[in-house]
């Protein structure tokens, strides 16, 4: 089933054009990673998905009734207005304390209910900002670099954990993420942009070679990015030009993965 749905989505800023021609969906369940380099439209394809910025031209559908749940890459807070966590994750919607408890313990930051929230290190905070997204049980989370900040051990576990929550929950997870060595093993498909989806595909985690095991350690589970995707267009500034009409061709992506033996 088709949660969200773009067509011909185009964004454009005053004279700066965000996105063109954006064609995009993500089905229930699903794990997307939006990959590009900066200013190539990732967070407001987000934006347009969750509704926060209007097409300029084209569509976005959402299934009527949605629940979505946002992790913004940063959230200004004002160190004079003193603020719990748990006043925060009870804001808009109030959530009884056992709820609330419950959570911060599922999202691996049990017992900060107390805690002032401009007292978090990064790594709490994005955890918090977290469980505050899945308080509303959204069927869509939405993530704009939700582990900025944060070490790769730090990073890694954060990615494990959302994709636990996947299989938990049934919830569809679309982000950002410049993390791509890690996030792979996690993501069902990932999509290029560059002001237009440059490619996409599905990751193919490689965890059977023993050569690639000893190269890259089990930090992620024993796993290596590699993705294969296809190429119908010539394009540059994604990293990987590729001639005009040239066929589907499988290779390595972006990132090279590097040793993590957390
Ligand atoms: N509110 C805005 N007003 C004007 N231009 C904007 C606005 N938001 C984004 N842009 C421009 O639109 C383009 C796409 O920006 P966007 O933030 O979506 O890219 P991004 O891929 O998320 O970038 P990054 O990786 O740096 O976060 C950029 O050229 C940016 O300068």
């Amino acid at each position: 089933m088709t949660l969200v749905a773009a067509r011909g989505l185009t964004v454009r800023y005053g004279g700066v054009a965000a996105l063109t021609g954006v064609d995009f969906e993500i089905g229930a369940g699903e794990i997307v990673t939006l990959v590009g380099p900066n200013g190539s439209g990732k967070s407001t394809l987000l934006r347009a998905v969750l509704g926060a910025v209007r097409p300029t031209a084209g569509v976005v559908t959402r299934r009527p009734g949605l629940r979505i749940g946002y992790v913004p890459q940063k959230l200004a807070i004002d160190d004079r207005m003193p603020l719990t966590v748990r006043r925060f994750l009870s804001l808009p919607d109030r959530h009884g304390t056992t709820e609330v408890a419950a959570m911060l313990g599922r999202v691996g930051a049990a017992g900060l209910e107390t805690r002032q929230l401009i007292a978090l290190s990064g790594g709490q905070f994005q955890r918090v900002l977290l469980a505050r997204a899945l308080l509303g049980a959204p069927e869509l989370l939405i993530l704009d670099e939700a582990t900025q900040g944060l070490d790769q051990p730090g990073t890694a576990a954060f990615y494990q954990l959302i994709a636990d929550l996947r299989r938990e929950t049934g919830a569809a997870v679309l982000m950002v993420s410049h993390d791509l060595h890690v996030v792979m093993s996690a993501t069902d498909r990932v999509l290029c942009l560059n002001g237009h989806v440059c490619c996409q595909g599905q990751p193919h985690v490689v965890t059977a070679a023993p050569e690639y095991r000893a190269l890259f350690g089990h930090g992620t589970h024993g796993t290596m990015a590699l993705y294969q995707h296809e190429h119908d267009h010539a394009h540059e500034g994604c990293g990987h030009g590729a001639a005009a009409g040239s066929e589907a061709h499988p290779h390595a992506h972006g990132a090279k993965p590097e040793a993590a033996d957390a």
